[in-house]
């Protein structure tokens, strides 16, 4: 079973997340966008980063690269994708999942750790933690401002399509607790089908015990899943 960890030109974060992987005992190589998906590939990531500089809005031109269609292909299929801050950009704006990400509402680039609360447990991607939970992830984005029109936000609250919510230590969901000014205070939502997810906080930057907190590894723990 091997991840695919997609790179593209500005990527940045497809070291760590092949580390990561490893560190939990899940295989995972990088492929460079323009090779296209191998056949036999059992996960897709799309890792952190920059890529083409975040020109006209991040995540938009990676999402026009041919292999966008195959990640498409395979997550109709059933292969698990995960999209990590501008993997979750390029989600999001290859419509694997709903909404954008845009810029954060102190218009500034923002590195900090924050905490979230665990919305639903109940998928492969949060099955290792509680209903309610608060963890602690590293963010590190100028443009993690979800948006997506009321309506289909509502959809996505009554589907159970959100993983996690910006909260402040206790899990309480408040606009203090909230760092880019996210509606909702969503941090990650899961697509139609419960295996593709995308969010800005990293996981695979907690997941290392030497770096700091491990919160992050049950997230990356739904590809073994
Ligand atoms: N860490 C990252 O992936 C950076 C995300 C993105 N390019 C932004 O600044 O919004």
């Amino acid at each position: 079973m091997t991840v695919a960890v997609i790179r593209f030109g500005g990527s940045n974060c497809d070291r760590d997340s092949v580390q990561a992987l490893e560190h939990l005992g899940i295989d995972a190589e990088i492929v460079w966008h323009e090779d296209g998906l191998p056949a036999d590939v059992s996960g897709i990531m799309l890792p952190g980063g920059f890529s083409y500089g975040d020109y006209l809005r991040a995540g938009a031109m990676a999402a026009r690269s041919p292999i966008m269609a195959e990640v498409r292909e395979a997550a109709d299929e059933g292969v698990p994708v995960l999209g990590v801050c501008n993997g979750a950009q390029v989600g999001c704006e290859s419509r694997l999942t709903p909404g954008v990400f845009t810029t954060n509402e102190s218009a500034r680039f923002q590195c900090e750790h924050v905490h979230l609360r665990v919305e639903n447990a109940d998928t492969p991607w949060t099955s290792a933690y509680e209903e309610g939970e608060v963890v602690e992830f590293p963010i590190a984005h100028g443009e993690g401002r979800y948006e997506i029109d009321d309506n289909r936000l509502d959809e996505l609250e009554s589907e159970d399509r959100i993983l996690f919510k910006y909260c402040d230590a206790e899990g309480e969901v408040t606009p203090e607790s909230n760092p880019n000014g996210s509606k909702h205070n969503v941090a990650g939502i899961v697509g139609e089908r419960g295996t593709v997810a995308v969010m800005m906080p990293h996981p695979e930057r907690a997941s290392l015990p030497d770096v700091g907190p491990v919160d992050g590894q049950g997230v990356l723990q739904g590809f073994a899943e």
